[in-house]
């Protein structure tokens, strides 16, 4: 299978209190064509950094990001992100919003009403895929945090990138609200074959998303362990309390905690509570 993207031997530094912060230290990966990538990691071990390179909105200090084989040189219509702060234009309605990312292409003016009339079907295609049809004349400030996400996964898409960038998009979510999310973008992920690499901190999400969960380290930000997620690929709700799940789930956040140091002894908080 192809890579969709390419990280090789990529390095950031930023400039913090004490000199320069070295955030990602020759960070390497590969994700293949149509795959569900989910990073976790430690708070401030370069996961935003990473993803916002691939996305051409930061610059590598070394290294090269390929995305479809080809050296990334700032941000491209084949990569659409979306964050946590849904980031919608409030003075459009939701169809608007999601009509706005459409690819209008220079050479095609003959085309020009025939390419919008596709466009608003399309447009009108992806709001019925996520479920707000009956919302598309509404404003952003008119509707929920969750529908307001839904918006920016349809404008996401609307361009057909190959691949979404995805930061923390439930990370504002209510849990209920969270998990409907997860089921949503799982089915659009599978309907439009798009490649995603989502950033996380909840491992769980990480876990039922991914097809590959990237663990990262901190300080300096590197890859530190990449695990397969060994469930079927048409993930349901009882899955989140299979044993063999839950057991990855713990693996996972036991070596985010080894990876900062902080892995709780139990016994010797007994001995605290004893006294000892
Ligand atoms: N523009 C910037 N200027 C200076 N330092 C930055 C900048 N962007 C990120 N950093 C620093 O780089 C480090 C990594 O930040 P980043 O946001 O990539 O981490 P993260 O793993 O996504 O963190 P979190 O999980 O808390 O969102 C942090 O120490 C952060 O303070």
């Amino acid at each position: 299978m192809t890579n969709a993207i390419e990280i090789k031997g990529v390095f950031k530094s930023f400039d913090g209190k004490r000199g320069r912060n070295l955030v990602l230290d020759d960070v390497s990966l590969s994700i293949a064509a149509g795959t569900f990538v989910t990073i976790v990691g430690a708070s401030g071990c370069g996961k935003s950094t990473l993803l916002r390179i691939v996305a051409g909105l930061e610059s590598a200090d070394g290294g090269i990001v390929l995305v479809g084989g080809k050296e990334i040189a700032g941000p491209g219509v084949d990569r659409a992100m979306v964050f946590q702060d849904y980031s919608l234009f409030p003075w459009l309605t939701v169809a608007q919003n999601v009509l706005f990312s459409r690819r209008l292409s220079a050479n095609k003016y003959d085309n020009l009403a025939l390419e919008r009339d596709a466009e608003e079907k399309r447009a009108a295609s992806l709001i019925s895929l996520v479920g707000l049809s009956a919302s598309q004349d509404l404003y952003p400030s008119q509707l929920s945090g969750g529908m307001r996400q839904r918006i920016a996964i349809a404008r996401a898409l609307m361009s057909k990138p190959s691949i979404i960038l995805m930061d923390e998009p439930f990370g504002a979510l209510d849990a209920q609200t969270r998990e409907v999310m997860q089921d949503l973008v799982l089915d659009v992920v599978e309907q439009e074959g798009t490649t995603i690499m989502f950033v996380t901190h909840d491992v769980e999400e990480a876990l039922y998303l991914g097809t590959q969960v990237v663990l990262m380290s901190p300080h300096p930000g590197r890859i530190d362990t990449i695990y397969d997620v060994p469930l079927p690929k048409k993930r349901d709700e009882q899955m989140r309390i299979d044993p063999q799940f839950l057991q990855l789930k713990r693996t996972v956040m036991e070596r985010i905690r080894d990876t900062v140091g902080l892995s709780l002894d139990r016994s010797a908080v007994g001995s605290i509570e004893a006294g000892a």
